[in-house]
C-alpha cells in the first residue's frame, strides 16, 4: 500500500493537486507553494514496506530517516494521510489497512480511488465499496478520480485517458452518503471547470496533471480564483529567483548529484507552457543542462530566450464565468446518477 501526506483538512471548500508519482516531489512542490500560498499539496506516494523496511537501517539513509520522521511529526501535528488502493476488487484489503493505519495515528485519513475496476464498475459496485470502508473503519474522506481502472492491456498513462470520466458518480456520492466527504478528481484543466463544478455542489477538487502542466495558468490562478484571495503578485522573474535559492541551497545536499540540477530543474520546464519564447528557452535549457553546474548559472545561460514581457508579467485575474456549467467530455451535462439511495446514508 501507498500514502501520501497533506496538511490536515478542516475547511470545506478547497483545491487539492494530486500526488503524482515522480512529479509532486519536493522541487516541484516548492515551486508550486510560490505560485499558490492555498492550494493543498499532497507529497509523491511512498510505499509503505519501503519505509518499514528502511525504519531499520535508519543511520545509512538520511532521506528515509527524514520520512519517518517527518510521517511521525505528520501525525503529531495532525496532518493529513491518504492511501490509494491499488485494487477496489480488494475491499477487505483496503478497510484492513485504513483500520491499522488511523490505529497508529489519530489524523484523520482517506481513501482515493477509481470510481470502478474492470467489470466491477456499477454505480452499486461503487457504493458498495464506499460504505464497506467507511463502515468498517474511521474512514471519512474519498478522494474520487472519476474513471474506472482497466487493470490488463492498459498502461498507466492510457489508464488516466481511454476509460471515460463519470463525473455523475461524484454527485451521486455527495447525494447518497451525506455524512462523508468526497472530493472530486480527474480531467480537471482550468479554474473555470473548479468554479462549474463548486456550481454544481462539489465542494472539494483535485487537480493532477494540469497543475503539473501548465502550473502558470493553473495554480496562479488559484488562490484569486478559488480561494478569493490575491494571488502572490509575483512574476514569473520573481519567481525563478526564489527558487534559485531553494535550489542552489538543496543541490547535491544529499551527496554528489543528490539531487541532480536536472531533477531540480524539472518542474520549471513547464513554467513558459505556450507562451513565446517557449520552444527555445527549453532548447536553450537542455544544452544548458548538460554542463551548468547551478540553478543560478542555469538561469543565467537560458532566461535570454523569453521576452521581458513574459518574464515581468503577474499573472492573469481571470473572473470566474459564471454562465460556465459543468459537464462531461462529450458536452453532456452532469447529473447524479440514478435514484437517491436512501438505505446508504446509515453508515454517515
Ligand atoms: C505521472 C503521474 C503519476 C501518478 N502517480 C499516482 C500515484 O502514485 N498514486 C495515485 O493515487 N495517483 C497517481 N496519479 C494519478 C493522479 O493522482 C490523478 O488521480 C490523475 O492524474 C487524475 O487527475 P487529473 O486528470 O487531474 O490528472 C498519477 C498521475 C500522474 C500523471
Amino acid at each position: 500500500s501507498l500514502f501520501s501526506y497533506s496538511v490536515v483538512e478542516e475547511e470545506v471548500w478547497c483545491c487539492r493537486v494530486a500526488p503524482m508519482m515522480d512529479w509532486t516531489d519536493n522541487h516541484f512542490r516548492t515551486l508550486a507553494r510560490l505560485l499558490s500560498k492555498h492550494a493543498w499539496l499532497y507529497t509523491e506516494m511512498v510505499v509503505a514496506e519501503t519505509i518499514v523496511h528502511q525504519k531499520d537501517n535508519l543511520s545509512n539513509t538520511p532521506l528515509f530517516s527524514k520520512l519517518v520522521e517527518a510521517t511521525w511529526r505528520a501525525c503529531q501535528k495532525r496532518l493529513h494521510l491518504q492511501t490509494a488502493t491499488a485494487s477496489m476488487k480488494l475491499t477487505s484489503i483496503c478497510w484492513k489497512a485504513m483500520s491499522a493505519i488511523s490505529s497508529n495515528c489519530d489524523v484523520p485519513v482517506s481513501v482515493k480511488c477509481r470510481i470502478g475496476v474492470d467489470d466491477h464498475d456499477s454505480y452499486s459496485d461503487l457504493c458498495d465499496f464506499i460504505y464497506t470502508v467507511a463502515s468498517s473503519s474511521p474512514t471519512r474522506h474519498f478522494i474520487i478520480h472519476a474513471r474506472k481502472a482497466l487493470l490488463n492491456g492498459l498502461s498507466p498513462a492510457d489508464n488516466r485517458k481511454i476509460p471515460p470520466l463519470k463525473y455523475e458518480y461524484y454527485f451521486a456520492l455527495l447525494r447518497d452518503f451525506p455524512g462523508l466527504k468526497f472530493t472530486l478528481n480527474g480531467g480537471i484543466t482550468c479554474m473555470n471547470q473548479v468554479n462549474a463544478a463548486r456550481k454544481q455542489g462539489a465542494n472539494r477538487v483535485m487537480i493532477g496533471r494540469a497543475a503539473y502542466n501548465s502550473p502558470w495558468i493553473t495554480l496562479g490562478q488559484v488562490d484569486a480564483a478559488v480561494y478569493g484571495t490575491p494571488h502572490s503578485g509575483l512574476s514569473r522573474r520573481q519567481v525563478l529567483e526564489k527558487y534559485q535559492v531553494y535550489g542552489d541551497a538543496v543541490l547535491g545536499i544529499d551527496g554528489p548529484n543528490k539531487p541532480r540540477i536536472r531533477q531540480i530543474v524539472k518542474p520549471l520546464l513547464n513554467l513558459f507552457h505556450s507562451e513565446p519564447g517557449n520552444g527555445l528557452w527549453k532548447r536553450k535549457a537542455d544544452t544548458a543542462l548538460r554542463h551548468c553546474s547551478s540553478i543560478q548559472s542555469f538561469l543565467e545561460e537560458t532566461l535570454d530566450a523569453l521576452p521581458d514581457a513574459v518574464l515581468d508579467s503577474t499573472v492573469a485575474t481571470t473572473l470566474p464565468d459564471s454562465t460556465a456549467t459543468f459537464a462531461n467530455v462529450d458536452g453532456s451535462l452532469v447529473a447524479p446518477f440514478g435514484q437517491k439511495q436512501e438505505h446508504l446514508v446509515a453508515c454517515s
